[in-house]
């Protein structure tokens, strides 16, 4: 048992990976301005950087954890996925993934992630990982990968029309505008710094910001812009996809809640998350992530994703259905 090494991530020497950025025609784009942050991300350093304990077997810890302390969701997906990746050659990019999250995850402890390997083809090869904490496991993941291969046939949706992130507030900008309107109460504001105590690793910026009192019912869509926090760089592109894996579950399912302002979660958590990769791109760089719920019913909701480069070209798609057990809620008299 146990060589100590640390996996896949940001130390890989990926460099003789021939993956270059390429729009959904096949040409080879302009390459986006890099990152104005030039620390390392803390998803390379720290979250995304797994401990290969043995053959295909991975240790991982956590950074960040939503105030429910059960493991973020996203965490799990993109650790799974960096173990998975690093049992598969170079010339093979993750182009799908299916996940049940079964169990909650524990903060206290760190995570273990097994790999089978399923099959491995002439031009595809599936892996399943198993996460697992106190012995049982808390996901189950398949990854399918496939090495790149030309195709006549090629076609994708239109991005959305949106301001650019530049014309755009951070959430920790909108956070301090909020702050600074008089009459806010004291839940309120104690919801806010909350949210700028929280060591959420991504850079973030709604389209549309939300009124700081939802009122209105609003249809159930939503679109920002999103980038890992820090600089991944160009060296590992199988690495993007894992931070993909990671923003992909972040502020999605409660897309399902933006049509009932009455109603607030007392148990929401994704039950499962599948995700599809287009193209190659830079999860360091602002990628505009569409959301909206088709369905929600049965204490249930679906969500449905398009995660955009910002030069229009389709990068990744994913589904969530998760679990939404609500309560009315209360209106308090004193609204902005
Ligand atoms: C809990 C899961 C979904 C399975 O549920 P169940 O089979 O019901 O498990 P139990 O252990 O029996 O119950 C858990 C909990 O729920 C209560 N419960 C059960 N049924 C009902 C019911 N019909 N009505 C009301 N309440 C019910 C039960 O009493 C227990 O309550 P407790 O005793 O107070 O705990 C299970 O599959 C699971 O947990 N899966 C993991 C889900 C998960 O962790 N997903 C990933 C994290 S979520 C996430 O990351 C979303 C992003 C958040 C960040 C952001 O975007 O801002």
């Amino acid at each position: 048992m146990a060589e100590k090494q640390t996996a896949t991530t940001s130390d890989c020497d990926c460099s003789g990976s021939n993956e270059t950025l390429k729009s959904a025609d096949g040409e080879i784009s302009d390459s986006p301005k890099p990152p104005a942050q030039d620390l390392k991300s803390v998803l390379v350093t720290s979250v995304l950087s797994l401990e290969k304990l043995d053959v295909d077997l991975y240790r991982g810890t956590h950074h960040w954890v939503p105030h429910t302390q059960r493991l973020f969701g996203g965490q799990i997906v993109g650790q799974a996925l960096v173990a998975a990746a690093d049992t598969v050659g170079d010339s093979l990019h993750a182009h799908s993934l299916h996940c049940y999250f079964v169990r909650a995850g524990d903060p206290k402890v760190p995570v273990l992630y097994q790999v089978d390997h399923t099959r491995d083809g002439r031009s595809f090869a599936v892996r399943s990982v198993k996460a697992i904490q106190h012995g049982q496991p808390i996901l189950t993941c398949q990854v399918s990968f496939h090495m790149v291969q030309p195709s006549p046939l090629q076609h994708q949706f239109i991005m959305p029309m949106v301001p650019p992130p530049e014309d755009l507030l951070t959430v920790e900008e909108l956070v301090h505008l909020y702050l600074s309107k008089p009459d806010l109460t004291e839940k309120a504001k104690q919801g806010l710094n909350k949210i700028l105590a929280a060591e959420v690793p991504l850079e973030i910026k709604p389209v549309h910001p939300p009124h700081i009192y939802r009122l209105t019912a609003a249809e159930p869509k939503k679109l920002f812009w999103v980038r890992a926090g820090g600089l991944i760089g160009e060296g590992n592109m199988k690495l993007h996809r894992c931070v993909a894996a990671y923003v992909s579950d972040f502020a999605f399912l409660d897309t399902a809640m933006l049509s009932y302002p009455n109603y607030r979660a007392k148990f929401i958590a994704s039950l499962d998350h599948a995700m599809w990769f287009h193209n190659t791109f830079r999860s360091d760089e602002w990628m505009l992530y569409e959301c909206e719920s088709p369905w929600a019913g049965g204490s249930r909701g679906l969500v449905q994703g398009r995660l955009w480069r910002r030069d229009g070209v389709l990068a990744a798609s994913c589904s969530q259905e998760g679990v939404l057990r609500v309560t009315p809620v209360t209106p308090e008299p004193s609204k902005l």
